[in-house]
């Protein structure tokens, strides 16, 4: 048997939480081999609702759950974490974007940055999920300088799984059947989609689908899918993130199926003419624990003019924040 990693969890009382917490302890994330101690952190006035989610997952007694800790505390709730994921934030409600949150929610991830850089294991891998995620975890990158930048990430699998799925509805496959799926850029209302890389069954999947319904339903229905579900259910993603951001630490973890690949928001190195140090999502790699961007994907004008409009917005964020950008 392994030893065991820390996985930190942040707004572990919150929705996101009780969809995550559960399937991390039983070994979806890391695998079944992988014990895990999980290190639950949220605000005070959480630490009742938390304890009772501590009591559940003593309940279910996971074979993998070598232990459990409860925190309001940022320094502790961190200390030697090997995975954090960085779930507390608000949600946005109807009719806003969810940069109208970065106001509310950008505090958090500077404070959460630095007791990542004075508490976590120095080769802690970071996801944030908290919205806007990408800005968000630029914060918390910028203000954790002792770490690699190339550590921290935002979560882009959930656009990357909604856009697999309406491939696959709409071309009547199987999700196995759909492959090379790229989402490029911010979780926002600009992130651009990208079916000209994609296959269906190995075939091009631009040869399968028609231009109208991918730039007239495709690429809207996958920009605003969040926002519909918040309409239907009253209340934002949940279940659906938390299998994202499972999916996220396990393909970076465990690594991607050979000659495929996942969208990640991962700190830009100039790639494909991006501003580097953006967290912005590019099609990724894994292996042995580690990501590497896709190079050399076909970009003519109709992708290039989407890809930056979704780095500009990202660049407004970012300015948006520079307060809490050392
Ligand atoms: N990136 C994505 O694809 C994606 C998908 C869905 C939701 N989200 C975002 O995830 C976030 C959480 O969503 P939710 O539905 O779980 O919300 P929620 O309101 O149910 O839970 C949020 C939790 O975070 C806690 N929290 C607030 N401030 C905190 C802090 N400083 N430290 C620790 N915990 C803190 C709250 O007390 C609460 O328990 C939101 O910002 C939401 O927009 C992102
Ligand atoms: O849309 C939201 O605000 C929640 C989440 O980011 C989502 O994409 O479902």
């Amino acid at each position: 048997m392994k030893s065991p990693v820390r996985v930190t969890v942040t707004g572990a009382a919150g929705q996101i939480g009780y969809s995550l917490l559960f399937r991390i302890a039983s070994g979806d994330m890391l695998g079944n081999d992988q014990p895990v101690i999980l290190q639950l952190l949220d605000i005070t006035p959480a630490m009742e609702a938390l304890e009772g989610v501590r009591m559940e997952l003593d309940d279910c007694a996971f074979p993998l759950l070598a232990g459990v800790t409860c925190t309001d505390d940022p320094n502790a709730g961190f200390k030697d974490a090997d995975y954090a994921l960085l779930v507390g934030a608000r949600a946005r409600g109807p009719g806003m974007e969810r940069k109208d949150l970065l106001e509310a929610n950008a505090q958090i991830f500077s404070v959460q940055g630095k007791a990542i850089n004075d508490h976590a294991s120095r080769n802690v891998k970071v996801l944030v999920v908290g919205n806007p995620a990408n800005t968000n975890a630029l914060i918390a990158q910028r203000n954790a300088p002792d770490i690699d930048p190339r550590n921290f990430t935002a979560m882009m699998r959930l656009d990357h799984n909604r856009a697999m799925t309406q491939l696959a509805q709409k071309t009547g496959s199987s999700i196995n059947d759909i492959s090379h799926m790229t989402v490029w850029g911010n979780h926002s209302a600009t992130q651009y989609p990208d079916l000209f890389n994609t296959h269906v069954g190995g075939k091009p999947a631009m040869d399968q689908v028609d231009q109208e319904w991918y730039e007239t339903i495709f690429i809207p229905t996958v920009q605003q899918r969040g926002a519909a579900i918040i309409k239907a259910r009253g209340a934002s993603s949940a279940a659906s993130a938390a299998n994202a951001a499972i999916d996220h630490i396990r393909s970076w973890a465990l690594g991607t199926p050979a000659d495929e690949w996942v969208s990640m928001g991962v700190y830009s190195d100039g790639s494909y003419g991006i501003a580097e140090g953006l967290i912005y999502s590019f099609p990724c790699r894994c292996a042995n624990g580690d990501w590497e961007i896709v190079q050399g994907l076909d970009v003519g004008d109709f992708s290039r003019e989407r890809m930056r409009a979704t780095e500009q917005e990202l660049s407004e964020e970012r300015d948006a924040v520079k307060h809490l950008l050392p």
